[in-house]
C-alpha cells in the first residue's frame, strides 16, 4: 500500500517573529508571561496575524466506538456497554466535556464511528459510521481492508463540515471502553517501545488489570508490530475506526491552516500516526493537557509537543483540551491588549 502524503502549509515565520518582537516590548519584564508568550507567538504564526484573531468558534468532535479488546479481556474498569450509553449522554449535554465546553463557550458534537450496536440516536450521529466495534488487536486486525482509509476520509470530511460552518479551533474527543489499550499499542508500535512502558491504568484498572493490558499489547505487537511502517496498515492492524477518523480530522485541520488542541492518550496516539501521513501537520497542533497515561507522554514527546495544562485528568472526551482554550484566549489577549514598555512615563 502506498502512503499518500498530504501537503501541509507552514505557519507564518514572519508573523511569529513580529509577535515575538512585540511581546518583548510589552509592559512587563522580558519573558515574564512565560508559556503565554510562546502560545501568543504560536497563534500569531498560525493566523498569520499579530495579534491573532479571537477564538470565538471552538468545536469539539467526540469520536465514539467500541474496541474488540474490551470484549475479549477485562482491560477496563467499566463494561463496554458504557460506550453506547455515553453517546446518549453527550447528546443530552450532561457529559463531562459538555459541561466544561459550556464554560469555554465551545460546542460538542458526538459521532458514532464504530459503536457496537445500533443506538437510538438521530441519523446525523451515525452518518459517518464505519462498523460495529473493531477487532481485538491481540488476535486479529482491528479493521477490514479499506476501512482505515474510509474512516480517515470520514474524519477529514467531519473537519471540513466543522470548518465550513465557521470553526476556528478544533478539538478531537474520544469515547470508547478499551481505547487506552489500543492507544498504547499504536504508540508502542510507532515508537518501538515495549508494552510495559506504555500501558497505563485507563479508567482505573488495578495492578492485575494493568498486567492483563500489558499482555494484550505484547500479543498485539508480536502479531503485527512489524506493520508500523505504513500508517494505514498500522491503523488496520492495531488501531480502530475511531483512531483512523481522529487522524483524518487532525490532518484536515492542519491542511486548512486551523489550529487543533489535542486531548489525552487517544488523540495523542492518533496524532502520531497522522503525522506519518501528513508530515508537518504537528505544527498546527497544541497539546491541551497532560493525561495520566504513559503512552500519551511518549506520543507528545515524539511530536515535540508540551502540554498546556496538567490537572491529572484521565476522562478523555476532549475534556482536558477544552479547558486549555481559556489559556489560548489569554495568550491572544496579551498581544491584543497590553501596553508597551516604551510608553511608560518614567519621569
Ligand atoms: O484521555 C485519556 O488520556 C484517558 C485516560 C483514561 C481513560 N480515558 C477514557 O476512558 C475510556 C478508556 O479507558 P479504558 O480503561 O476503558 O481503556 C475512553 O472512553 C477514554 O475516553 C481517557
Ligand atoms: C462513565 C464513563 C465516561 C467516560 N467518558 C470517557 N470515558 C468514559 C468512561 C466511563 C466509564
Amino acid at each position: 500500500m502506498t502512503n499518500p502524503r498530504i501537503p501541509i502549509p507552514e505557519p507564518s515565520g514572519r508573523a511569529r517573529a513580529e509577535a515575538e518582537r512585540r511581546l518583548d516590548g510589552l509592559v512587563k519584564p522580558l519573558g515574564a508571561l512565560g508559556r503565554l508568550e510562546e502560545l501568543a507567538a504560536w497563534l500569531s504564526a498560525a493566523h498569520d496575524s499579530v495579534p491573532p484573531r479571537a477564538l470565538d468558534d471552538v468545536r469539539v468532535v467526540v469520536f465514539a466506538g467500541d474496541h474488540g479488546v474490551a470484549e475479549r479481556a477485562a482491560v477496563s474498569a467499566y463494561p463496554r456497554e458504557i460506550t453506547a450509553a455515553m453517546v446518549r449522554v453527550f447528546l443530552s449535554g450532561v457529559s463531562g466535556v459538555g459541561v466544561l465546553a459550556d464554560q469555554a463557550g465551545a460546542r460538542v458534537r458526538v459521532l458514532d464511528i464504530a459503536v457496537d450496536g445500533e443506538p437510538d440516536v438521530p441519523p446525523e450521529v451515525v452518518r459517518h459510521k464505519i462498523r460495529r466495534g473493531s477487532g481485538s488487536i491481540d488476535t486479529a486486525d482491528a479493521l477490514d481492508a479499506g476501512e482505515a482509509e474510509r474512516a480517515f476520509a470520514a474524519g477529514r470530511a467531519v473537519a471540513d463540515e466543522e470548518l465550513d460552518a465557521g470553526a476556528e479551533l478544533l478539538i478531537p474527543g474520544d469515547m470508547g471502553i478499551g481505547n487506552t489499550t489500543v492507544a498504547a499499542a499504536l504508540v508502542a508500535a510507532s515508537l518501538g517501545l515495549p508494552a510495559e512502558d506504555v500501558v497505563g491504568s485507563g479508567t482505573g484498572v488495578d495492578d492485575a488489570g494493568r498486567a492483563r493490558k500489558v499482555g494484550i499489547v505484547r500479543a498485539a505487537l508480536d502479531r503485527a508490530g512489524h506493520r508500523a511502517a505504513e500508517p494505514f496498515d498500522l491503523l488496520t492492524a492495531l488501531g480502530s475506526a475511531c483512531a483512523a477518523a481522529t487522524a483524518g480530522f487532525l490532518v484536515q485541520a492542519a491542511a486548512r491552516r486551523v489550529p487543533v488542541l489535542l486531548d489525552g492518550v487517544f488523540s495523542g496516539a492518533a496524532a502520531l500516526v497522522a503525522r506519518e501521513l501528513a508530515p508537518g501537520a504537528e505544527r498546527w497542533w497544541l497539546a491541551g493537557h497532560r493525561s495520566t497515561e504513559p503512552a500519551q507522554a511518549f506520543a507528545l514527546k515524539a511530536l515535540g509537543l508540551d502540554p498546556i495544562l496538567d490537572l491529572g485528568l484521565r476522562l478523555g472526551e476532549g475534556s482536558g483540551a477544552v479547558q486549555a482554550v481559556a489559556v489560548l484566549r489569554s495568550a491572544r489577549a496579551v498581544l491584543a491588549g497590553m501596553g508597551s514598555l516604551a510608553d511608560l512615563d518614567l519621569a
